[in-house]
Protein backbone atom coordinates (compact mmCIF):
# COMPACT_ATOMS: atom_id res chain seq x y z
CA UNK A 1 0.00 0.00 0.00
CA UNK A 2 1.69 3.72 -1.18
CA UNK A 3 1.12 6.74 1.10
CA UNK A 4 1.35 9.64 -0.91
CA UNK A 5 1.99 12.78 1.11
CA UNK A 6 1.30 16.09 -0.81
CA UNK A 7 4.49 18.50 -0.21
CA UNK A 8 4.24 21.91 -0.38
CA UNK A 9 7.68 22.32 -2.89
CA UNK A 10 7.29 20.36 -6.08
CA UNK A 11 8.71 17.23 -4.60
CA UNK A 12 5.58 14.55 -3.77
CA UNK A 13 6.83 11.86 -1.35
CA UNK A 14 5.35 8.14 -1.83
CA UNK A 15 6.03 6.35 0.84
CA UNK A 16 5.62 2.39 1.84
CA UNK A 17 4.19 1.81 4.95
CA UNK A 18 5.30 -1.65 5.52
CA UNK A 19 6.72 -2.18 8.49
CA UNK A 20 11.02 -2.70 7.82
CA UNK A 21 13.31 -5.27 9.35
CA UNK A 22 16.77 -4.07 10.55
CA UNK A 23 16.25 -0.26 8.92
CA UNK A 24 14.32 2.84 10.26
CA UNK A 25 11.48 3.83 7.90
CA UNK A 26 10.15 2.13 5.04
CA UNK A 27 12.93 -0.63 2.80
CA UNK A 28 11.84 1.34 -0.19
CA UNK A 29 11.65 4.61 -0.29
CA UNK A 30 10.28 6.87 -3.72
CA UNK A 31 10.12 10.16 -4.20
CA UNK A 32 8.80 11.98 -7.02
CA UNK A 33 9.37 14.87 -8.60
CA UNK A 34 5.88 16.20 -9.83
CA UNK A 35 7.64 18.37 -12.53
CA UNK A 36 10.21 16.28 -14.26
CA UNK A 37 7.70 13.00 -13.13
CA UNK A 38 11.36 11.49 -12.40
CA UNK A 39 10.95 8.81 -9.46
CA UNK A 40 14.14 8.43 -6.90
CA UNK A 41 13.65 5.08 -5.15
CA UNK A 42 15.88 4.89 -2.60
CA UNK A 43 17.00 1.03 -0.94
CA UNK A 44 16.89 2.02 2.28
CA UNK A 45 17.92 -1.52 4.07
CA UNK A 46 20.48 -0.59 6.66
CA UNK A 47 23.60 -1.27 7.57
CA UNK A 48 24.23 -1.93 2.93
CA UNK A 49 20.78 -2.96 1.33
CA UNK A 50 22.19 -6.62 1.46
CA UNK A 51 18.66 -8.50 -1.04
CA UNK A 52 16.77 -10.24 1.80
CA UNK A 53 13.06 -12.14 0.38
CA UNK A 54 11.10 -9.01 1.71
CA UNK A 55 13.32 -6.58 0.74
CA UNK A 56 13.57 -7.35 -3.04
CA UNK A 57 9.64 -8.12 -2.72
CA UNK A 58 9.57 -4.59 -1.61
CA UNK A 59 11.28 -3.69 -4.93
CA UNK A 60 9.50 -5.55 -7.53
CA UNK A 61 6.07 -3.94 -5.88
CA UNK A 62 7.50 -0.03 -5.78
CA UNK A 63 8.41 -0.74 -9.74
CA UNK A 64 4.69 -2.31 -10.24
CA UNK A 65 3.84 1.13 -8.36
CA UNK A 66 5.66 3.47 -10.20
CA UNK A 67 4.40 1.42 -13.77
CA UNK A 68 1.19 2.20 -12.66
CA UNK A 69 2.05 5.87 -11.90
CA UNK A 70 3.32 6.57 -15.36
CA UNK A 71 6.43 8.28 -14.36
CA UNK A 72 8.52 9.81 -16.54
CA UNK A 73 11.90 8.26 -15.39
CA UNK A 74 13.62 6.28 -12.20
CA UNK A 75 16.13 7.19 -10.41
CA UNK A 76 17.64 3.72 -8.28
CA UNK A 77 19.66 4.80 -5.34
CA UNK A 78 21.11 4.59 -1.90
CA UNK A 79 21.26 6.42 1.37
CA UNK A 80 24.26 5.26 2.56
CA UNK A 81 27.85 6.96 1.74
CA UNK A 82 29.58 3.99 1.28
CA UNK A 83 27.60 1.27 0.04
CA UNK A 84 24.68 1.01 -3.39
CA UNK A 85 23.93 -2.45 -2.52
CA UNK A 86 25.79 -5.13 -0.87
CA UNK A 87 24.00 -7.80 -2.94
CA UNK A 88 22.23 -10.73 -1.67
CA UNK A 89 21.63 -10.68 2.22
CA UNK A 90 24.34 -14.14 2.50
CA UNK A 91 22.33 -15.09 5.59
CA UNK A 92 19.86 -16.24 3.39
CA UNK A 93 22.36 -19.15 1.99
CA UNK A 94 23.88 -20.01 5.56
CA UNK A 95 21.99 -23.42 5.92
CA UNK A 96 18.50 -21.79 4.43
CA UNK A 97 15.25 -24.07 4.40
CA UNK A 98 14.98 -25.30 0.79
CA UNK A 99 11.68 -23.79 0.46
CA UNK A 100 12.77 -20.01 1.43
CA UNK A 101 15.88 -20.68 -0.51
CA UNK A 102 13.84 -20.94 -3.97
CA UNK A 103 11.70 -18.00 -2.47
CA UNK A 104 14.75 -15.83 -2.49
CA UNK A 105 15.98 -17.01 -5.71
CA UNK A 106 12.99 -16.62 -7.60
CA UNK A 107 12.92 -13.07 -5.70
CA UNK A 108 16.17 -12.39 -7.36
CA UNK A 109 15.39 -13.14 -10.57
CA UNK A 110 11.83 -11.79 -10.29
CA UNK A 111 13.93 -8.16 -9.09
CA UNK A 112 16.09 -8.44 -12.51
CA UNK A 113 13.13 -9.00 -14.72
CA UNK A 114 11.01 -6.06 -13.29
CA UNK A 115 13.91 -3.45 -13.16
CA UNK A 116 15.49 -4.60 -16.60
CA UNK A 117 11.77 -4.36 -18.38
CA UNK A 118 10.57 -1.18 -16.78
CA UNK A 119 8.77 0.60 -19.71
CA UNK A 120 10.31 3.67 -18.45
CA UNK A 121 13.99 5.04 -18.52
CA UNK A 122 15.95 4.00 -15.73
CA UNK A 123 19.37 5.24 -13.79
CA UNK A 124 21.46 4.00 -11.24
CA UNK A 125 23.00 6.74 -9.29
CA UNK A 126 25.75 4.29 -7.45
CA UNK A 127 26.82 5.93 -4.47
CA UNK A 128 28.36 3.24 -3.48
CA UNK A 129 30.13 -0.19 -3.62
CA UNK A 130 28.39 -2.69 -5.25
CA UNK A 131 29.23 -6.17 -5.56
CA UNK A 132 27.13 -9.31 -7.29
CA UNK A 133 23.81 -8.47 -6.66
CA UNK A 134 24.28 -4.67 -5.77
CA UNK A 135 26.21 -4.69 -9.77
CA UNK A 136 23.09 -6.75 -10.75
CA UNK A 137 20.69 -4.16 -9.65
CA UNK A 138 23.11 -1.33 -11.29
CA UNK A 139 22.60 -3.65 -14.40
CA UNK A 140 19.46 -3.96 -14.58
CA UNK A 141 19.03 0.04 -15.53
CA UNK A 142 19.59 1.54 -19.08
CA UNK A 143 22.23 4.15 -17.54
CA UNK A 144 24.95 3.96 -15.02
CA UNK A 145 26.43 7.21 -12.78
CA UNK A 146 28.82 5.82 -10.45
CA UNK A 147 30.20 8.03 -7.31
CA UNK A 148 34.29 7.92 -7.54
CA UNK A 149 36.44 5.67 -4.88
CA UNK A 150 34.14 2.74 -4.93
CA UNK A 151 33.99 -0.69 -6.31
CA UNK A 152 31.59 -2.96 -8.63
CA UNK A 153 31.32 -6.04 -10.25
CA UNK A 154 29.84 -9.94 -10.51
CA UNK A 155 32.36 -11.42 -8.03
CA UNK A 156 29.90 -14.31 -7.08
CA UNK A 157 32.51 -16.78 -7.92
CA UNK A 158 34.44 -15.58 -5.12
CA UNK A 159 31.86 -16.83 -2.92
CA UNK A 160 31.31 -20.19 -4.43
CA UNK A 161 28.49 -19.26 -6.43
CA UNK A 162 27.54 -19.55 -10.35
CA UNK A 163 26.50 -16.38 -12.10
CA UNK A 164 23.14 -17.48 -13.85
CA UNK A 165 22.84 -17.36 -17.82
CA UNK A 166 20.82 -14.89 -17.75
CA UNK A 167 23.00 -12.28 -15.51
CA UNK A 168 25.72 -13.05 -17.63
CA UNK A 169 24.40 -11.91 -21.03
CA UNK A 170 22.87 -8.82 -19.17
CA UNK A 171 26.86 -8.22 -18.72
CA UNK A 172 27.92 -9.05 -22.14
CA UNK A 173 25.10 -6.40 -23.06
CA UNK A 174 27.04 -4.02 -20.87
CA UNK A 175 31.14 -4.33 -21.75
CA UNK A 176 31.20 -7.13 -23.81
CA UNK A 177 31.84 -10.93 -24.62
CA UNK A 178 35.47 -10.67 -23.61
CA UNK A 179 35.41 -8.45 -20.90
CA UNK A 180 32.18 -10.46 -19.54
CA UNK A 181 33.67 -13.64 -19.51
CA UNK A 182 36.74 -12.88 -17.91
CA UNK A 183 35.22 -10.68 -15.17
CA UNK A 184 32.37 -13.17 -14.29
CA UNK A 185 34.59 -16.11 -14.56
CA UNK A 186 37.32 -14.28 -12.14
CA UNK A 187 34.40 -12.46 -9.66
CA UNK A 188 36.25 -9.52 -10.77
CA UNK A 189 35.32 -5.99 -8.47
CA UNK A 190 36.32 -3.19 -10.84
CA UNK A 191 37.14 0.28 -9.16
CA UNK A 192 35.21 3.49 -10.30
CA UNK A 193 37.31 4.36 -12.76
CA UNK A 194 38.06 0.86 -14.26
CA UNK A 195 34.30 -0.19 -14.61
CA UNK A 196 34.05 3.19 -16.46
CA UNK A 197 36.82 2.01 -18.54
CA UNK A 198 35.28 -0.89 -19.56
CA UNK A 199 32.13 0.43 -19.95
CA UNK A 200 30.46 -0.82 -17.04
CA UNK A 201 29.08 2.33 -15.81
CA UNK A 202 28.50 5.07 -18.17
CA UNK A 203 29.82 8.50 -16.38
CA UNK A 204 31.96 8.88 -12.93
CA UNK A 205 30.77 11.86 -10.62
CA UNK A 206 32.50 13.34 -7.56
CA UNK A 207 29.47 13.41 -5.27
CA UNK A 208 26.10 12.28 -4.88
CA UNK A 209 24.86 15.71 -5.93
CA UNK A 210 26.56 15.44 -9.10
CA UNK A 211 25.68 12.35 -9.97
CA UNK A 212 21.72 13.49 -9.69
CA UNK A 213 22.70 15.93 -12.04
CA UNK A 214 23.79 13.34 -14.44
CA UNK A 215 21.19 11.16 -13.57
CA UNK A 216 18.76 13.49 -15.06
CA UNK A 217 20.13 15.22 -17.70
CA UNK A 218 19.74 11.55 -19.37
CA UNK A 219 16.24 11.33 -18.07
CA UNK A 220 15.73 14.97 -19.71
CA UNK A 221 17.12 13.47 -23.08
CA UNK A 222 14.04 11.63 -23.48
CA UNK A 223 11.39 14.55 -22.56
CA UNK A 224 10.03 15.72 -26.23
CA UNK A 225 10.34 12.00 -27.81
CA UNK A 226 7.09 9.73 -27.52
CA UNK A 227 7.00 7.93 -24.36
CA UNK A 228 5.33 5.05 -26.87
CA UNK A 229 8.19 4.61 -29.27
CA UNK A 230 10.93 4.76 -26.40
CA UNK A 231 9.86 1.81 -24.09
CA UNK A 232 8.32 -0.50 -27.32
CA UNK A 233 12.31 -0.08 -28.69
CA UNK A 234 13.53 -0.85 -25.34
CA UNK A 235 10.98 -4.13 -24.98
CA UNK A 236 11.83 -4.80 -28.39
CA UNK A 237 15.17 -5.44 -27.29
CA UNK A 238 14.95 -6.74 -23.81
CA UNK A 239 11.80 -8.67 -23.92
CA UNK A 240 13.16 -12.13 -25.55
CA UNK A 241 16.31 -12.07 -22.73
CA UNK A 242 13.26 -11.93 -19.75
CA UNK A 243 11.27 -14.31 -21.62
CA UNK A 244 14.64 -16.50 -21.96
CA UNK A 245 15.00 -16.15 -18.29
CA UNK A 246 11.61 -17.14 -16.99
CA UNK A 247 11.29 -20.44 -19.35
CA UNK A 248 15.11 -21.61 -17.83
CA UNK A 249 13.82 -20.80 -13.82
CA UNK A 250 13.19 -23.79 -12.71
CA UNK A 251 16.48 -25.48 -13.95
CA UNK A 252 18.30 -22.13 -13.08
CA UNK A 253 16.75 -22.28 -9.20
CA UNK A 254 17.26 -25.91 -9.10
CA UNK A 255 21.39 -25.10 -9.58
CA UNK A 256 21.11 -22.90 -6.97
CA UNK A 257 19.32 -24.98 -4.45
CA UNK A 258 22.39 -27.66 -5.43
CA UNK A 259 24.97 -24.95 -4.99
CA UNK A 260 24.12 -23.65 -1.73
CA UNK A 261 23.11 -26.61 0.27
CA UNK A 262 26.00 -28.31 -0.55
CA UNK A 263 28.29 -28.48 2.57
CA UNK A 264 31.57 -27.49 0.70
CA UNK A 265 29.94 -24.24 0.01
CA UNK A 266 28.45 -24.15 3.39
CA UNK A 267 31.95 -24.29 4.59
CA UNK A 268 33.59 -21.99 2.05
CA UNK A 269 30.58 -19.27 3.17
CA UNK A 270 31.28 -19.65 6.53
CA UNK A 271 35.02 -19.28 5.96
CA UNK A 272 33.50 -15.90 4.06
CA UNK A 273 31.51 -14.23 6.53
CA UNK A 274 34.76 -14.75 8.76
CA UNK A 275 37.00 -12.79 5.87
CA UNK A 276 34.42 -9.82 6.17
CA UNK A 277 34.19 -9.93 9.97
CA UNK A 278 38.48 -10.11 9.74
CA UNK A 279 38.33 -7.09 7.60
CA UNK A 280 37.29 -5.07 10.66
CA UNK A 281 40.24 -6.26 12.83
C1 LIG B 1 19.26 -17.77 -9.62
C2 LIG B 1 20.75 -17.64 -9.43
C3 LIG B 1 21.15 -16.22 -9.25
C4 LIG B 1 22.60 -16.10 -8.89
C5 LIG B 1 22.95 -14.67 -8.95
C6 LIG B 1 23.79 -14.30 -7.84
C7 LIG B 1 23.49 -12.93 -7.44
C8 LIG B 1 23.85 -12.44 -6.32
C9 LIG B 1 24.68 -13.16 -5.35
C10 LIG B 1 25.11 -12.22 -4.24
O1 LIG B 1 24.79 -11.06 -4.26
S1 LIG B 1 26.02 -12.87 -3.00
C11 LIG B 1 26.44 -11.49 -1.96
C12 LIG B 1 27.70 -10.90 -2.39
N1 LIG B 1 28.03 -9.75 -1.58
C13 LIG B 1 29.22 -9.54 -1.09
O2 LIG B 1 30.13 -10.31 -1.28
C14 LIG B 1 29.41 -8.27 -0.30
C15 LIG B 1 30.08 -8.51 1.00
N2 LIG B 1 30.21 -7.25 1.71
C16 LIG B 1 31.23 -6.39 1.51
O3 LIG B 1 32.10 -6.57 0.69
C17 LIG B 1 31.22 -5.15 2.38
O4 LIG B 1 30.36 -5.39 3.46
C18 LIG B 1 30.78 -3.87 1.65
C19 LIG B 1 29.48 -4.07 0.88
C20 LIG B 1 31.89 -3.43 0.68
C21 LIG B 1 30.57 -2.74 2.69
O5 LIG B 1 31.73 -2.59 3.48
P1 LIG B 1 31.64 -1.71 4.81
O6 LIG B 1 33.02 -1.68 5.37
O7 LIG B 1 30.97 -0.43 4.53
O8 LIG B 1 30.64 -2.49 5.75
P2 LIG B 1 30.89 -3.86 6.56
O9 LIG B 1 31.36 -3.50 7.90
O10 LIG B 1 31.68 -4.81 5.75
O11 LIG B 1 29.39 -4.42 6.63
C22 LIG B 1 28.45 -3.92 7.57
C23 LIG B 1 27.62 -5.08 8.08
O12 LIG B 1 26.88 -5.62 6.98
C24 LIG B 1 27.15 -7.01 6.83
N3 LIG B 1 27.09 -7.37 5.40
C25 LIG B 1 27.87 -6.93 4.43
N4 LIG B 1 27.51 -7.45 3.25
C26 LIG B 1 26.45 -8.26 3.51
C27 LIG B 1 25.63 -9.10 2.70
N5 LIG B 1 25.80 -9.21 1.36
N6 LIG B 1 24.65 -9.80 3.30
C28 LIG B 1 24.44 -9.69 4.64
N7 LIG B 1 25.19 -8.91 5.47
C29 LIG B 1 26.18 -8.21 4.89
C30 LIG B 1 28.56 -7.16 7.41
O13 LIG B 1 28.80 -8.49 7.75
C31 LIG B 1 28.49 -6.23 8.58
O14 LIG B 1 27.77 -6.88 9.63
P3 LIG B 1 28.22 -6.76 11.14
O15 LIG B 1 29.61 -7.35 11.23
O16 LIG B 1 28.21 -5.29 11.44
O17 LIG B 1 27.21 -7.54 11.90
Amino acid sequence: MLRKIANPARLLTFQRTMASTASTGPLVRTELDSQTGYATVILNRAPVNSLSLEFMAEIIKTVDELERSKIRGMILTSPSSKVFCAGLDVLEMVNPSEDRLRSVWRNLQDTWAKLYGTSFPTVALINGHAPAGGCLLALTCEYRIMCSNFSIGLNETQLGLAVPPWLQKTMRNTVGSREAEIACIKGTMFSSEEALKIGLVDELAADKGEAMHKACNYLDTFKNMSPYARSATKLLLRNKKIEDMKRAREDDIDRVVKNVMNSDFQAGLAAYLQSLKDRKK
